[in-house]
């Protein structure tokens, strides 16, 4: 009979076979290896799929392309970047909400970086400054505090009422712009804005537009060969960092700028009530600010700029145009808008709850405009595993919002009716913001703003005017067709027509431009 001992020896390599298929077999459950990544077109070495990208003339017909040929979870690799494309709502809010701490984080840009954007919430990792920043936008963006902003939102609508009825709207794009650069001004820095011939606007907006220029956010070739950036500004190739350098300091002079400003109408005893006082008070005034809090202030402050502007003029240009070619949408609106409030009183964001009809209009606008039609970037900080999917550290999920939004019957039609009998609604949510407005702890932080925003013009607009098409030179109607761009954010593509005010508002329009 052998001892305890020797038969402890004689199971040493049984026991070390067992432990050996445990882990092999932990390996496989708990963390599938690199075959188990979502399905995807299949890589090259090194360069992966990047000759993918020249088979869809745009990021959006490119995801289109795989969604069709892999389904709601697509991986694709380009020069070592690794990004997981959802297609899917349900999918999108396990991983954003469900899986926030692991799902919040965004990918260095170094476009943005080399463009001199610094400190900017957009671009944020996950982290300490992060919640920072997402705390002192709350403050002045939630809900609650979004109420406050009534007049100025009223002011920039009457501005907006009295540049479209001064050219008939022929300047459509910059009274929108105009509109929305008034509201966010205003609040960002106390800076009443007229015309986009203002200084502080004109420089803000040219940064900005011609940021977008250099392509849609975390998909530029910088964002996939970061190195690079390292180029020399003479070498082939460099031309993107020529052009970067040269747009830096208008970039950084559009943060500063209004900044300073501020700075110096409270050392004069003048500074209006704006996000920039508030928190320069919430350090404990000017004498107490570190490099620190005056960089982090001016960051945020720059980003609701940049993030108001172009996505909000989207929306709206967008509703004319859904309204120029659905008269009888606009019909439909403009009586229902009379017979609430009548034709003596001008709408006010009390009246959102009683006009359901105008609430649809809103929704199939954002569903039919789509403005980020692929969503930002959320980084995941640690290797996960999604429906036996491995989703690497480090991958960037990118949620397919133009897809969700189109995933109904007849997309391409402007049909409010979708949300108010829930017919052709297909898988599309029933509130489309659930899905443009982004994602878990990214969320537009600004969204109940830009939502009174949007609905603010839309509401003053229907009251008022009438969306005609332009005749051309032979008295025909010109119906323009239903094109929209390919930046970052989705505009529609210029379009002309006419802005006249109701034959049967004459009275209240009057007294608005009194
Ligand atoms: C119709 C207009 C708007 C649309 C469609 C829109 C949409 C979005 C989307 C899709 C994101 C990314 C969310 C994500 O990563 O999941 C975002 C982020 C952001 N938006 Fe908006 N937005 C709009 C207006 C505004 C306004 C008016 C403000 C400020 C007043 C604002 C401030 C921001 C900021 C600061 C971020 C970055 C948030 C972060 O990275 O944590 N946006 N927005």
């Amino acid at each position: 009979m052998l001892g305890q001992a020797s038969q402890y020896v004689l199971y040493l390599p049984t026991a070390a076979l067992a432990a050996v298929a445990l882990w092999l077999a932990a390996q496989l459950v708990l963390k599938p290896r690199k075959n188990s990544l979502p399905p995807g077109p299949r890589r090259l070495p090194l360069i992966g799929n990047a000759l993918e990208l020249r088979k869809g003339k745009t990021m959006e017909e490119m995801i289109a392309l795989w969604w069709e040929q892999y389904g709601n979870i697509v991986y694709v690799n380009i020069f070592g970047r690794e990004i997981v494309f959802i297609n899917d709502l349900g999918m999108a809010q396990e991983l954003t909400e469900k899986r926030g701490a692991i799902y919040s984080d965004r990918p260095a840009l170094p476009m943005f970086e080399l463009l001199g954007w610094k400190d900017t919430l957009i671009t944020m990792p996950y982290g300490n400054q992060f919640r920072k920043h997402r705390r002192m936008m709350n403050a002045v963006l939630s809900e609650k505090a979004v109420d406050s902003f009534g007049p100025v939102q009223a002011n920039s609508a009457i501005l907006l009422v009295k540049l479209l009825a001064s050219d008939a709207g022929k300047d459509l794009e910059v009274h929108i712009s105009t509109y929305t650069a008034s509201t966010i001004m205003k609040i960002a820095y106390g800076h009443d804005v007229k015309s986009l011939e203002d200084p502080i606007v004109k420089m803000s907006l040219e940064a900005l537009t011609k940021t977008l220029e250099f392509g849609t956010v975390s998909t530029t070739i910088l964002d996939f060969i970061p190195a690079l950036k390292h180029l020399p500004t003479w070498a082939p190739g460099a031309g993107f960092k020529r052009r970067a350098l040269a747009l830096r300091g208008k970039v950084e002079l559009s943060q500063s700028l209004p900044y300073e400003q501020v700075k110096q109408q409270i050392r004069n005893g003048t500074a209006p009530e704006c996000f920039v006082t508030t928190n320069i008070q919430d350090c404990g005034g000017l004498d107490n600010l570190t490099p620190q809090d005056e960089s982090d202030i001016q960051g945020a402050a720059a980003a609701l700029y940049t993030a108001a502007e172009e996505t909000t003029l989207a929306v709206v240009h967008s509703f004319f145009l859904a309204m120029l070619l659905n008269p009888k949408v606009y019909k439909a609106a403009q009586e229902e808008m009379e017979q609430v409030i009548g034709v003596d009183r001008l709408p006010n964001p009390d009246d959102m709850s009683s006009l359901p009809y105008l609430d649809a209009v809103m929704r199939e606008l954002y569903r039919w405009t789509a403005p980020t039609s692929i969503n930002a970037p959320h980084r995941v900080k640690e290797d996960d595993v999604y429906q036996g999917y491995y989703i690497p550290k480090g991958a960037n999920v990118i949620v397919n919002n133009f897809g969700l939004l189109q995933a109904c019957p007849e997309p391409e039609r402007f049909l409010p009716e979708r949300f108010l009998e829930g017919t052709k609604l297909g898988s599309v949510p029933t509130n489309p913001r659930d899905v443009v407005f982004g994602f878990g702890r990214r969320r537009c932080p600004g969204w109940h703003f830009a939502d009174r925003s949007v609905w603010v013009a839309v509401a003053h607009v229907t009251a008022l005017f009438d969306i005609i098409p332009e005749v051309d030179e032979k008295g025909q109607k010109i119906i323009p067709p239903q094109e929209f761009g390919t930046s970052n954010v989705r505009h529609p593509k210029h379009f002309p027509c006419r802005v006249v005010p109701r034959a049967d508002r004459k009275k209240l329009l009057e007294k608005v431009l009194d």
